[in-house]
């Protein structure tokens, strides 16, 4: 009865649970002041990008909470420590964003964690940006109709020009 042990075993699921965690804070070095730092200078960057930084100042007032928040999504991205609660593709699906703006958002993210942390850490952190980026665009595609095949971007219509 191997498997209801483990159901009513509580103590032991969390202590497999903090050894695997221990083993991905080994093997990337990545920890919590590293996580600090790269979302701290990840959303400097963002909030100075002509591009994607007005679309954050449009909603975040407040970036003490924001910025608190993204560190234990990052916590929990990095390191499956489970902290973050939350649900983005909800908070993404009604933002004007498209193709580009996920372009942006990666080069700056890409920048900013091969600046600050060692080519390690960079790649993991990079690699499921990359992963988590590309099913927030294809959320998005499907919510504004547009079914997406493999390796295809979303672009929104442009806007015509007009004289003024
Ligand atoms: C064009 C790209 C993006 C833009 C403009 C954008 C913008 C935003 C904005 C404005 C919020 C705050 C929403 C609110 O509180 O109402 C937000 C939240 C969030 N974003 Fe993004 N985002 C982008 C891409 C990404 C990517 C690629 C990731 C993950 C790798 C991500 C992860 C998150 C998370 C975890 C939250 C917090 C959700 C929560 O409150 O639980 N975002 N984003």
């Amino acid at each position: 009865m191997e498997s209801r042990f483990r159901i009513e075993d509580p103590a032991g699921a969390a202590a497999r649970r903090e050894a695997a965690v221990q083993r991905l804070r080994d093997e990337t070095g990545i920890d919590e002041a590293m996580i600090e730092a790269l979302v701290e200078g990840f959303y400097a960057r963002v909030r100075d990008d002509v591009l994607i930084g007005p679309i954050f100042a449009a909603r975040i007032a407040d970036w003490a909470p924001h910025l608190a928040q993204m560190k234990l999504f990052w916590s929990s991205v990095a390191l499956s420590t489970g902290v973050y609660q939350g649900r983005p593709m909800p908070k993404h699906l009604p933002l004007p964003i498209d193709a580009r703006h996920f372009d942006r958002w990666l080069e700056l993210f890409v920048e900013t964690a091969r600046d600050l942390c060692p080519p390690v850490a960079a790649n993991h952190f990079i690699e499921r940006a990359r992963r988590i980026a590309e099913s927030l665009e294809l959320g998005i595609a499907t919510a504004n109709g547009t079914l997406l095949v493999k390796g295809e971007r979303f672009a929104r219509p442009t806007q015509a020009w007009t004289p003024d």
